[in-house]
């Protein structure tokens, strides 16, 4: 007799040109409800219609079956859609490059072909229980039960933040360098410190400097250190920040401004592993790990000549993108009940939470300036609200016609549309959800069903 209670079966989608390899794909994982795509676009079509959680992705697909451009295409498209699928990469080509290319753009795995079914299989199995697991946790994080803490400090319930995790931890036990590319206050310094701790680095200094905020004649010996009587004023021998690292991991921060004189020292580093003090006639050996991070277009600044190729691919083995706040769902509710609770323990503690329609203008806030911006906001409002729940007013924001973004299919546009709706009547009714019910045509339980459904509870 068939199990009703038979949960549904996780849906897979293999991205396959060969059709013989489709097919022992497709019987090697029965267990799994498999669809087949042999090209970007189906594959695409197939992403919208089915929603997989897990992808096995061919990256010679026509029309360059002997190359990975429309592989990768695929895969940025794939992500880029619904940022927490499991894509797994197999490629016949079988170099490092590729395979670096394919974790840092995202993909969950590399494996290389001839397939080992067996050995596919278990990556596969895996993807779809961490998928199950990220799930929880982002639904925890959201209700605000979970601590939705990763890599130690970093707050989110994201799945495009969850994806940058998990490969944070991927290559910390790498020695690659790693370049953190994001707008300014998004956590790059902050995830600089989590790829640090996640690495066997741990126990040795983890080392921060910020290139743009240091006079430039000043950088060389920040970075470097010098000898006694190197010049004016060098009144006693001082290790630089390199040196200090050592063993560890030193954040460049602002790597853009950096003057070219000093690129050409630190490329030389960077090859040798040695640095000189100014003033200094021996070479010391130096273990230092690089983590950098830039808001500049590097790739414009090479090819305007202030920015060196060599010291570029030197300093960016893994790029890993930020996104920006307003990119990251639900994270901006989950951040702001964390620094409420944080500011009102250190400044005011009669404050107990965020108001509904607090929320709301959250919710729909654009934040140029990310995560800081926030922790400033609400900085500022836990210090000047009146009463014991943050408002709307102490925010100082206004309600954002949020811009059309590319959506995954009619059920996600529908969903953000009711969002945007419920969000706005909240905010219009001051957070009274009877009126906003009213406004919104629908009844009070509808409403709080809705709430609930889309994550928007009030924090308690
Ligand atoms: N996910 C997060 N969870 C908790 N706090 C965060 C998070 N992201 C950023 N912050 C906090 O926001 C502030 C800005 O973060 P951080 O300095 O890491 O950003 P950044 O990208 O390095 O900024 P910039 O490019 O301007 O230097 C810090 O106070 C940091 O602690």
């Amino acid at each position: 007799m068939p199990d009703s209670n038979q949960p549904k079966r996780e849906k897979l989608l293999i991205v396959e040109d060969d059709p013989g390899l489709q097919k022992q794909l497709k019987w090697a994982y029965d267990d799994f409800d498999v669809i087949v795509a042999g090209d970007r676009e189906s594959a695409i079509e197939m992403l919208r219609a089915e929603e997989p959680d897990v992808v096995t992705l061919d990256l010679g697909l026509p029309p360059d079956p002997d190359g990975t451009t429309e592989g990768f295409a695929t895969m940025d498209e794939i992500l880029s859609l619904k940022p927490d699928t499991k894509v797994i990469v197999a490629s016949g080509h079988g170099e490092k490059a590729s395979a670096l290319r394919a974790i840092s753009g995202g993909a969950w795995d590399f494996y290389h072909k001839p397939v080992d079914i067996d050995e596919l299989g278990l990556i596969v199995r895996r993807a779809f229980h961490v998928h199950r697991l990220e799930q929880e946790n982002a639904t925890l994080a959201a209700r605000g039960n979970g601590d939705g803490y990763i890599l130690g400090q970093i707050i989110t319930g994201a799945p495009e933040m969850l994806k940058i995790a998990r490969m944070i931890e991927r290559v910390a036990n790498t020695n690659a360098s790693v370049m953190l590319l994001g707008a300014s206050g998004t956590g790059k310094e902050l995830l600089a410190k989590g790829l640090h701790e996640a690495s066997d680095r741990r126990d040795q200094a983890f080392v921060a400097i910020n290139c743009a905020a240091i006079p430039e004649n000043l950088l060389e010996s920040e970075l470097f250190g010098h000898e006694k009587g190197a010049f004016t004023g060098a009144i006693k021998t001082t290790e630089g920040k390199i040196e200090q690292a050592d063993g560890g991991t030193l954040f460049l921060d602002e790597v853009g401004d950096i003057p070219l004189p000093l690129q050409v020292k630190l490329l030389r580093f960077l090859q040798e592993r040695v640095i000189e003090r100014i003033g200094g006639r021996k070479a010391i050996a130096v273990d230092t790990r690089i983590v950098c991070a830039t808001h500049q277009n590097l790739e414009k600044m090479i090819k305007e000549n202030s920015f060196r190729e060599d010291l570029y691919y030197r300093f960016a083995e893994i790029v890993i993108k930020i996104p920006p706040l307003s990119g990251r769902s639900g994270d901006a509710s989950l951040l702001a009940r964390h620094f409420q609770k944080k500011f009102a323990a250190e400044i005011n503690p009669a404050v107990k939470g965020l108001a509904p329609d607090a929320l709301a203008a959250l919710e729909a806030w654009h934040w140029p300036g990310n995560v800081r911006e926030l922790e400033n906001r609400i900085k500022r409002a836990v210090i000047m609200a009146d009463g014991k729940m943050i408002g709307a007013n102490d925010l100082d924001l206004e309600v954002d016609e949020n811009a059309a973004t590319d959506l995954l299919n009619l059920k996600a546009a529908r969903e953000a549309a009711d969002r945007s709706a419920i969000l706005r009547a909240i905010s219009q009714t001051s957070g009274n959800i009877s009126n906003a019910a009213k406004l919104l045509g629908i009844s009070r339980p509808t409403l709080y069903d809705l709430l609930k459904q889309y994550k928007l509870q009030q924090a308690s």
